[in-house]
């Protein structure tokens, strides 16, 4: 490869000044159109820099914080510069877009292929991934697509297997994006992108995309770069108190770590936080304890970790996206409770889970990258293991400029990390810069209230029934997943009618635990829970799926598990967006959506 010489950074603040348009960025109009569609007219900092040089044809390193808008900062100019490619007959694709995981790719996917059929113009976009049988990667790439989504391991394996010749990607490939750059290297992709190094050819474009700095980026750069230009937004740049964005307020509640569930508990039954909540885990078996848990207290929620079927997690985020349910627990390490006994480390899951039982997915990436929509509120029930970490965690809310709170609840033994992460972000005692201040919503008295409770129910949480909850979920997910494949394939709408955050336990929740009684509530968290409600108010309906434009349908539905009919897919088409509801007995019933 060519060395790198980097151009000097670009002086972003400059060009700030005045307003840029996409227009103004050279554009072209079908992209603009495709763009007003989805309502969005004004073009993000990052693009507004990173467009016109990718425009011209630079190699380009951009590096801007969390849910900034760096995918359209690449696929806009790379779709526009496919647009102006002579028609000619290629064995290979003329781009390339590798990501770190499964879900990203499918994002970019989705991304790319609504901006193709907005533009309506003849480009072919695919996506491959490791799960699928070669005999489809092979048809998929007979179809010879322009653009190839995909994840470096898949690319080595196509190489490999023969299924991508080099003398194909050396004649074809134009452009070629690394995105999510920061992550590619922790996910164990080395080897796999050093495969593909000495096949890009010299005049392939090369474009690296991430959201923090780090040695890997620099790896990267000197394995990949030619003659990069290096953007950096000027908020993120050095100054490290801006790797988050602005409109995200960052909080800190100290307990103990046996008190993590009655503090979440806390948050979320007297409604001191806004919804939709993504809250972490570092382990599956806290995921399914907090799920238990909450669901004694009549709180629904979601699981999403490596274990489950890809299918499933797609449909997981697909939901949670459509505002079909409020909290998601989500565990964004592959570390199972088993194998953090057994000292396995989750950093690279490709060599780590081989021998587990169901195999946790490597390409598996929770976080990373992930748009998930109108996150109001992320929570750190255990705190993240690294600083980096942190920073993609607290970026899944406050996306595109939309606000957003974190709260992180950090245990005595979480203080160093916790530490770490503050002098990670510019946190400075001395100044007094105070960047994760205290939770002021929760009282001492209101976390009283529901203590004996709270305890009372975590007690009945026991290890087995964590184990038994966990493993009825993933054969539960895995009948759906291969049952509703063939269907899905077909149908795709209809996975909007399986749910995903049903109750666990058998027993429906207590009536005493589901209601909190007027007399434990102190006024200030009253009042604190009043406050977050109007604020809630004010942003909009307060319906999730009237926000997402699903109107409620009166008929009742049936399981779709038991009525795979192209009827089904009809009426989903039709509009009709209905909510699966369960009964005491853990059978599944349709309802309505209560309002
Ligand atoms: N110009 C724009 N105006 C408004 N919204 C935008 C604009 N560009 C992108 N978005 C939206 O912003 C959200 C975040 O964008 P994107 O996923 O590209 O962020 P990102 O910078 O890649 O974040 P991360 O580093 O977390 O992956 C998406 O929902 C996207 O549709």
């Amino acid at each position: 490869m060519a060395e790198t010489t980097e151009k000097p950074p670009k002086d972003i603040e400059s060009e700030d000044e005045e307003e840029q348009t996409f227009e103004s960025l050279g554009l072209d109009g079908r992209l603009i159109r495709a763009l007003n569609k989805k309502k969005i007219d004004k073009p993000t900092p990052i693009q507004q820099v990173a467009i016109p040089l990718i425009l011209q044809g630079k190699d380009v390193v951009a590096r801007a914080k969390t849910g900034s808008g760096k995918t359209f900062a690449y696929l806009l100019p790379l779709l526009q510069k496919l647009f102006t490619l002579e028609p000619k007959k290629k064995l290979a694709p003329s781009a390339i877009v590798l990501v770190p995981t499964r879900e990203l790719s499918q994002q970019v996917y989705t991304e790319v292929s609504s901006l193709i059929e907005l533009c309506r113009v003849p480009l072919k976009v695919v996506q491959l991934t490791s799960s699928m049988p070669a005999p489809d990667w092979r048809t998929a790439l007979a179809a010879l697509p322009e653009i190839l989504v995909t994840t470096p391991a898949c690319v080595k394996k196509c190489l490999s297997d023969g299924v991508l010749q080099p003398t194909s990607i050396d004649e074809s490939l134009e452009i070629l994006v690394l995105d999510e750059a920061d992550l590619l290297l922790s996910y164990g992709y080395e080897g796999d992108i050093k495969a593909l190094t000495p096949h890009i050819p010299k005049r392939c474009q090369c474009l690296l995309m991430s959201a923090t700095s780090s040695d890997d980026v620099e790896k990267l750069k000197k394995l990949i770069l030619h003659n990069s230009y290096i953007l950096t937004l000027p908020e993120v740049g050095d100054i490290k108190d801006e790797v988050i964005p602005k409109n995200v307020q960052q909080f800190w509640i100290s307990c103990s770590a046996r008190d993590k569930l009655l503090y979440i508990l806390s948050l979320l039954k007297l409604e001191l936080v806004q919804k939709k909540v993504l809250i972490f885990t570092n382990t599956i078996d806290m995921g399914f304890r907090l799920k238990l848990f909450l669901e004694k207290f009549g709180i629904r929620s979601a699981v999403l970790n490596s274990e489950l079927p890809q299918n499933s997690r797609l449909h997981i985020l697909e939901e949670f996206n459509a505002g079909l349910f409020d909290y998601l627990i989500a565990t964004d390490t592959s570390k199972s409770k088993e194998n953090e006994d057994n000292g396995e480390s989750s950093i690279e899951p490709k060599k780590s889970k081989k021998h587990a039982k169901h195999k946790a997915d490597s390409e598996f990436g929770v976080v990373r990258g992930i748009d998930f929509k109108n996150v109001h509120t992320v929570v750190n029930l255990d705190m993240p293991q690294s600083a980096e970490g942190y920073v993609h965690r607290i970026g899944r809310t406050g996306r595109a400029y939309s606000t957003g709170a974190s709260i992180s609840l950090v245990s005595p033994d979480e203080m160093a990390i916790f530490e770490e992460i503050k002098s990670f972000l510019g946190d400075d005692e001395k100044d007094d810069s105070n960047l994760i201040p205290p939770f002021p919503l929760l009282t001492k008295n209101a976390v009283e209230s529901l203590r004996y409770r709270a305890e009372d129910v975590a007690k009945s949480v026991t290890k087995i029934a964590v184990r038994e909850s966990r493993a009825q979920d993933l054969r539960n997910e895995i009948l759906n997943s291969e049952k509703l494949k063939a269907h899905f394939e077909v149908n795709p709408r209809d996975l909007d009618l399986l749910k995903h955050d049903k109750a666990l336990s058998k027993k429906p929740p207590a009536p005493h635990l589901r209601d909190v009684p007027d007399y434990l509530l102190d006024a200030t968290t009253k009042e604190a829970s009043k406050t977050v409600k109007l604020a809630r108010a004010a942003m909009g309906n307060t319906n999730p799926a009237c926000r997402h434009g699903f109107k409620r349908k009166s008929k009742k539905n049936k399981d779709p598990l038991k009525t795979f009919t192209a009827e089904g897919h009809k009426r989903a088409r039709r509009g009709g967006m209905k909510q699966e509801g369960k009964d005491g007995n853990g059978n599944h019933r349709q309802k309505k959506r209560k309002t």
